[in-house]
């Protein structure tokens, strides 16, 4: 099997191929169907008062759709929608600079929220509480404070970590979203939809076969389908059915569970040299060469969710589904014989 392309990564993101196939509106999102039909409640209720929508938080794993749901939360409020992200705010002024800027109930979204600078975040929760910017205005002795009123506006944080959120502004989040993992089923719909978009012809077994191995990410299903769709036009005839798709993922090193090289890399690593866990995420860190966050923001989410690992006080460890999926035996646990004999 050759390398996976890095590209299919849920975590790196040419933009360009994302962005033809996000849907618009809460309709034509699919999935996430307890998230999205209480906030259909918030935003219609926001439209009615004529307020700004409460401020809410997206979390999980990455290629969700926490950007695509911000964006629709202000096309469906009729709102503009402002971008950034926590690394790139560095100063205190940077945020004042675009709060000044909001106009009244616009939506605001701030990527990778946990990485906000502590400075920068001191003055986002007079911003989220009360709509107020306190500044301070020159140096030394001659040093004061500004209030300025600003227009009310909806926060929209986004974040792989929870964790790493400080208590005081996870607090300030009316409104906090838990993504999931998608199923098969309402992956195939994205598929579909997505193939329908980019004009090709594809049967539901191909479709299908694309969404069981899209790694319950949205992201990863709509980068499949472009892979696919190349194998199809240059090897096939242009259409996608189970074989152009089975054989196309299994050339990117995509197996059918989903699982790519990093993820295999990881299992077979705690089987082989672990004996299958406990072992510390530090440690597996250090064996794959891969940093900790990749580990736990990446890799495992989907490991877990798949019941291929556990997650112990002592560590990670394999589940049986792990070792007949590498096609290896599970060892024996001690004692296992005498229990059953
Ligand atoms: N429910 C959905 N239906 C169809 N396409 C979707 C859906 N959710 C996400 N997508 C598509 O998946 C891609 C990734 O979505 P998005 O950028 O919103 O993810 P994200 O959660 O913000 O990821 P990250 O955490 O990496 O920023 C986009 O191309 C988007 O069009
Ligand atoms: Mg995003």
């Amino acid at each position: 099997m050759t390398e996976p392309d890095p590209t299919l990564r849920p975590d790196r993101r040419p933009e360009d191929v994302d962005r033809a196939l996000r849907p618009q509106g809460l309709t034509e999102f699919i999935g996430q169907a307890e998230a999205r039909a209480n906030l259909r409640v918030f935003i219609e209720s926001a439209r009615r008062r004529g307020e700004a929508m409460d401020h809410a938080l997206f979390h999980g794993p990455p290629g969700l759709g926490k950007t695509t749901l911000a964006q629709i939360i202000a096309r469906e409020l009729g709102v503009n929608f402002r971008m950034t992200s926590g690394p790139v705010l560095a100063k205190a002024g940077d945020l004042a600079a675009i709060l000044t800027n909001l106009e009244r109930n616009d939506v605001l979204f701030i990527d990778e929220i946990h990485r906000l600078n502590p400075v920068v975040e001191e003055v986002l929760y007079p911003a989220m509480e009360d709509f107020e910017l306190d500044l301070v205005i020159g140096e030394g002795p001659a040093a004061r404070t500004v209030r300025i009123e600003l227009q009310p506006f909806t926060l929209v944080g986004a974040t792989t970590r929870l964790g790493l959120l400080t208590t005081p502004l996870r607090d300030r989040f009316g409104i906090p979203i838990r993504l999931q993992f998608y199923t098969p089923g309402e992956l195939s719909e994205i598929v579909a939809r997505g193939a329908r978009l980019l004009g090709i012809d594809a049967d539901a077994q191909g479709v299908s076969e694309i969404a069981k191995r899209a790694r319950g990410t949205p992201r990863i299903a709509g980068r499949l389908l472009r892979r696919v769709v190349d194998f199809a036009v240059v090897e096939g005839d242009g259409r996608i059915g189970q074989e152009i798709a089975d054989g196309a993922l299994t050339r990117l090193g995509v197996d059918h569970l989903g699982l790519d090289g990093a993820d295999r890399r990881y299992l077979g690593m705690i089987a082989e040299n672990y004996g299958g866990g406990p072992v510390g995420v530090e440690t597996i860190s250090a064996a794959l060469s891969e940093s900790r966050d990749a580990i736990e923001e990446v890799i495992e989410p989907y490991l877990l969710q798949q019941g291929l690992i556990q997650r112990t006080p002592r560590g990670r460890m394999l589940a049986a589904k792990a070792w007949s999926h590498l096609g290896l035996d599970a060892p024996k646990a001690p004692g296992q014989d005498d229990l059953f004999e």
